[in-house]
């Protein structure tokens, strides 16, 4: 049985058939244009093939509130083709199956926990950490959605002592993403991420607010498993970091899954993660038409 998985991002499309254990039998990446050629592109790939259903990961912010009027919609994005896009009934139209949809980030922990670094766990937690920082979350087996969906890179830090750069976020300015993301690297230090490496005191306060988010998320969330993925984490010396500056910042009152390096890892399923969910979603989809 083959189900179709599409991790919808900013730059690229991924579109991918797979079977019920999400293993890819086949895979295309189409540039992101405005939605009418993107999707075009989309349609005719899966027309090839015979899927019962479709998992959609998208970028957001999107609406994944079922008792929502526009639910199913990409919505606010700086995107502006793709705003109010009703993309999950577009594709349901498209090839007559039932689509599951969610963020890209909720995908990618689909993926890593079924197939990846969280695999037979019930819950974890996928944060990326690129353009944007944003994290999906599996507790208890399930995606965790809400009212909408959870928006973790928007969340408060304090500022590190010896960081005096304002923040790239329109709406926050000095949030977590507009401190830590790729470009807030890139604009408070004059150079692109990738080239800072040998520069200790950039991964510094890098891995510092990076801890602090992962401390708020671990106290509230309770994830079983930590995944970071996205461009800024190619810097493989932070890891070592953000474990350090965690047990600093825990400073022994919760008692955390040892060793840290296990416990907070690159993803398993390296770029796959996303749409190896996307695949596991539509898989859902089918399921809950069985039902
Ligand atoms: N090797 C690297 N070291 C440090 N930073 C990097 C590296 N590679 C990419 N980046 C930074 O990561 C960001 C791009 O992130 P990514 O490659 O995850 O793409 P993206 O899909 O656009 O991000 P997002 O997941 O937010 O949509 C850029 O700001 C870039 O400067
Ligand atoms: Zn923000």
């Amino acid at each position: 049985m083959l189900f179709g998985g599409i991790e919808a991002g900013g730059t690229k499309f991924v579109c991918a058939v797979g079977d019920e254990n999400g293993n890819i039998q086949e895979r295309v990446e189409f540039l992101t244009r405005d939605p009418g050629d993107t999707m075009k592109d989309v349609t005719e790939f899966f027309s090839r093939f015979e899927v019962k259903a479709l998992g959609i990961a998208s970028f957001g912010p999107i609406d994944v509130n079922p008792a929502s009027e526009t639910y199913g919609y990409i919505t606010t994005t700086p995107k502006t083709a793709w705003q109010h896009y009703p993309i999950k009934q577009t594709m349901e139209k498209a090839l007559g199956v039932p689509a599951g949809f969610t963020t890209d980030v909720n995908g990618a922990a689909l993926g890593e926990l079924m197939l990846g670094a969280a695999k037979g766990l019930d819950s974890c937690l996928y944060i990326t950490v690129g353009t944007g920082i944003g994290a999906g979350a599996i507790v208890k087996g399930q995606l965790l959605e809400g009212w909408s969906h959870p928006e973790m890179g928007h969340i408060l830090v304090r500022r590190h002592p010896d960081d005096h750069y304002e923040g790239t976020c329109p709406f926050h300015h000095d949030c977590l993403e507009g401190l830590a993301a790729g470009p807030a690297i890139e604009a408070r230090w004059g150079k692109k991420g990738k080239d800072l490496a040998g520069h200790p005191e950039v991964w510094k306060i890098e891995a510092d607010y990076l801890a602090q988010a992962l401390m708020q998320y671990i106290l509230i969330v309770s994830p079983k498993k930590i995944i970071l993925g996205g461009g800024v984490m190619h810097q493989k010396q932070l890891f070592p970091l953000i474990h350090q500056r965690l047990g600093e910042l825990i400073n022994g009152y919760a008692k955390l899954p040892e060793p840290l390096s296990e416990y907070i890892t690159a993803p398993g399923l390296g770029n796959d993660a996303g749409i190896t969910g996307a695949i596991l979603l539509g898989k859902q989809a089918y399921e809950n038409t069985q039902k």
